[in-house]
């Protein structure tokens, strides 16, 4: 598939405000680890689909920003990409395999390959499981046939250590529950249960949106770092294009189901930009 994200882009912006990239810290390829090939996905009594034949790559290392407001299918394209919901048509491919139509025992090995971390961490975590067990849970589930290369699993207790020292966290944390953590500390376990069983690919869904300013920043930070020390790929989804262009080499515009518009992260304020990303910078 050859789309229009495979563009190289290079260069800051040369403006004011939040919209300035002080660096391009983010490196990555043009081998896509992830292609979406003419998705959709109709709710049963809907008029229109809330996914509407999006075609997309991913590069390996990269982060691919993904805005749209409230309601335009960003969180239903998560779920297809995850395979939680089916899409109706189209193709995932996921490593070199379309994976949108396996299921069962055939679906089972590519899962671990792409993992998301939701806006809401205290959802996300299991109320009734220690912090220990809900990162492990992940490595018990799909993991266990996997060579891992950048943390070891020697014992239970050393692999939640390494996974508490990745998103910087005491390993005191390991024993509590969900409810003894601050709204930070709880993302940075729902991000290290992500990224445990070394996936190639993470969906961000709105990662901080439910964080405040400071802490935003910091698990913003926190996710550009481990991108880098681990290889990730990043599919950052959220409202907040500052954050986007922060965090993204490349941004893709939503809406209605649609992808509007595409672009390296330094052509956000160019003249070309679609009227409807215009609209989004001024109201932001
Ligand atoms: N389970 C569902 N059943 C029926 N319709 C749904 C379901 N989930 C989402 N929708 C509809 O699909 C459309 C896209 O919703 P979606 O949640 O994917 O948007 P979004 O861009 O993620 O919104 P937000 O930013 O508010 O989370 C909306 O019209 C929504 O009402």
């Amino acid at each position: 598939m050859n789309t229009p994200e495979h563009e190289e882009h290079t260069g800051l912006i040369q403006d004011g405000g939040s919209f300035v990239k002080d660096q391009d810290h983010c490196k990555s390829s043009t081998t896509p680890v992830l292609e979406v090939g003419r998705l959709s996905r109709t709710y049963a009594g809907a008029d229109h689909p809330a996914v509407n034949d999006i075609s997309f790559a991913l590069n390996r290392g990269e982060c691919l920003g993904l805005v749209g407001e409230s309601g335009c299918g960003k969180s239903t394209l998560a779920r297809c990409l995850l395979r939680i919901e089916d899409s109706d048509t189209g193709s995932i491919v996921l490593g070199g395999q379309d994976i949108a139509r396996l299921n069962g025992r055939r679906l089972r090995p590519h899962r671990r390959k792409i993992q998301i971390v939701f806006q809401n961490p205290a959802a996300a975590l299991n109320p009734k499981l220690k912090i220990a067990d809900s990162l492990i849970d992940p490595y018990e589930q799909l993991g266990r046939d996997i060579k891992l290369s950048h943390f070891a699993y020697t014992s239970k207790d050393a692999y939640v250590r390494q996974l508490l020292d990745a998103v910087e966290l005491p390993s005191e944390l390991a024993e509590r529950y969900p409810h003894e953590l601050s709204g930070g500390q709880r993302q940075r376990v729902t991000i290290a249960r992500a990224i445990g069983i070394e996936p190639e690919v993470v969906v961000l869904d709105e990662p901080t949106a439910s964080l405040d300013v400071i802490s935003q920043g910091a698990v913003l930070q926190l996710l550009t770092d481990l991108r880098t020390s681990l290889g990730l790929s990043y599919l950052f989804i959220s409202h907040d294009l500052a954050a986007v262009h922060r965090m993204s080499q490349r941004i893709i515009v939503m809406r209605e189901g649609q992808i509007v518009d595409r672009f390296g992260a330094d052509m956000l304020l160019a003249e070309e930009r679609h009227p409807y990303t215009k609209e989004l910078i001024s109201i932001f």
